[in-house]
């Protein structure tokens, strides 16, 4: 059994999180529900913030909240000095919502609106990423209609996609993301924004790929971002001061998954950026990036309440959850494999396998298919590990299920941050039929 951060079995026998025994988390708040660990998540954050400091790199470490956004989880991040990214006028709205400082919240999206870029210029955010030539024209729309200054980065596609453990060089052909660097697209989105004069440019942004357990990746991209920086610096006289290199730093689901720690991550890009920017002749640039499943991705847990049982005879035995594909898409939508425990039989012997299977109305709403457990009954709770990011964030209404509550936990005290919908929430947006008369 692989546990996280502060979780231990206590002398119950059951699965503590943070100082709190689930078995008392689930009385208290219900099932589904996920706990988070924020000691882990604080952890994490200062072993990618503190290792720039440490090695006297001017540096953003911006947490990117598609991973899982609320209003807690920002005012967490903000404490902890982190910037923020967001890519919808709903995360920023959240953010700014929490007291988020605008000037570290930065905005991504390939289709932005102009409500979006507006409502972001008002707010006073700190940097746009700007991803098309579209968009380019909707924001000098929209600056001069409000005469304000905007930074902004060029969301570049460097031709390098990860795969996981394997970087294949794929040109630009398939991504829906940012300016192509290597047919002229960048240069013309860089000219486009520096004849601006309420638009500064303060460097290059791209995004690899997400879960990623190397440093080769980030380290071809940077070489190729850098050079191009060299370019623009001998042909248009112009010097990015800012190279983003997005997130994607990966975590453990499984035992098959050997993530680096955040510092050997940082250590590794900066090291590797100090040397190709010497070599271009090129000031250090200030380093940024957007982790968010390494975050707060393993600092997840999700409490379900075991059900029904079926047995298929020399197949398999199916043991459904109280929750599903609608709290946890990933395995649906990615095959995507986690490991859970029984948190009130965590000291029992793993007897039987089991088939995790969801509530939902479909039989790929499965959550883990060979699971071993100790002998299951209705009642008992299954901990499912990693559900920190892209759980809650990509959770559903599908079959009109409510979505859990979240609660952090630390220190032995167990705080609601985002309380359990209800039945009444499911239909307060809805209006009733009328009948049209003829
Ligand atoms: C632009 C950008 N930045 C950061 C991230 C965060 O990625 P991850 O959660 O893998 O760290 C993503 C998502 O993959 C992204 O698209
Ligand atoms: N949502 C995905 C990752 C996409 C990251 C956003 N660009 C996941 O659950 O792994």
């Amino acid at each position: 059994m692989h546990l996280y951060g502060t979780g231990q079995i206590n002398e119950q026998g059951n699965l503590e999180i943070g100082g709190c025994d689930t078995v008392d988390l689930v009385k208290e708040f219900g099932t589904p529900l996920y706990v988070y660990d924020t000691a882990l998540i604080k952890e994490r954050a200062r072993g990618f913030k503190q290792t720039f400091e440490k090695m006297g790199v001017k540096a953003q470490v911006a947490y990117a909240s598609k991973a899982f956004s609320s209003v807690a989880i920002y005012q967490l991040m903000d404490d902890e000095g982190m910037s923020l990214d967001v890519v919808s006028s709903g995360e920023l709205f959240t953010a700014i919502q929490a007291g988020f400082p605008a000037e570290r919240i930065h905005l991504h999206g390939n289709n932005k609106s102009k409500e979006e870029l507006s409502m972001a210029l008002n707010y006073g955010i700190g940097c746009i990423v700007v991803d098309n030539f579209f968009e380019i024209e909707l924001l000098k729309e929209v600056v001069n209609e409000v005469q304000m200054p905007v930074n902004i980065l060029i969301r570049v596609t460097p031709g390098i996609e990860a795969h996981t453990h394997d970087y294949i060089l794929t040109g630009q052909e398939d991504s829906k993301f940012g300016f192509d660097l290597n047919n002229g697209q960048a240069d013309r989105a860089l000219q486009l924004c520096l004849e601006q004069p309420l638009i500064t440019v303060l460097g290059v942004h791209c995004h690899i790929g997400s879960q990623i357990f190397e440093t080769t990746g980030f380290i071809l991209a940077a070489d190729k971002i850098v050079g191009k920086m060299a370019d623009w610096k001998k042909s248009v006289g112009f010097t990015p001061t800012v190279l983003n290199l997005g997130g994607g730093f990966g975590i453990r689901y499984t035992e098959e998954d050997e993530p680096l720690e955040p510092y050997q991550y940082v250590e590794k890009i900066v090291h590797h950026v100090q040397d190709v920017a010497a070599n271009n002749e090129l000031d250090m640039p200030e380093i940024w990036i957007e982790p968010g499943r390494s975050l707060v991705g393993d600092a997840g847990t999700t409490l379900y309440q075991v059900g029904s049982t079926k047995d298929v005879p020399d197949t398999r035995t199916y043991l459904a959850v109280d929750g599903g594909m609608s709290d946890n898409i990933r395995p649906a939508l990615y095959d995507a494999k986690y490991e859970a425990i029984l948190a009130n039989k965590a000291t029992k012997e793993n007897t039987k396998t089991y088939a995790i299977a969801g509530k939902c109305c479909e039989s790929g709403d499965m959550l883990i298919w060979d699971l071993p457990l100790p002998e299951a009954s209705p009642g008992d709770i299954l901990a499912v590990f990693c559900t920190g990011a892209y759980g809650y964030s990509m959770a559903s209404n599908y079959n009109r299920l409510t979505k859990p509550a979240v609660v952090f936990v630390e220190n032995g005290e167990a705080r609601l941050v985002v309380r359990r919908e209800s039945l009444e929430d499911l239909v307060k947006n809805d209006l009733p039929y009328v009948k049209q008369s003829v």
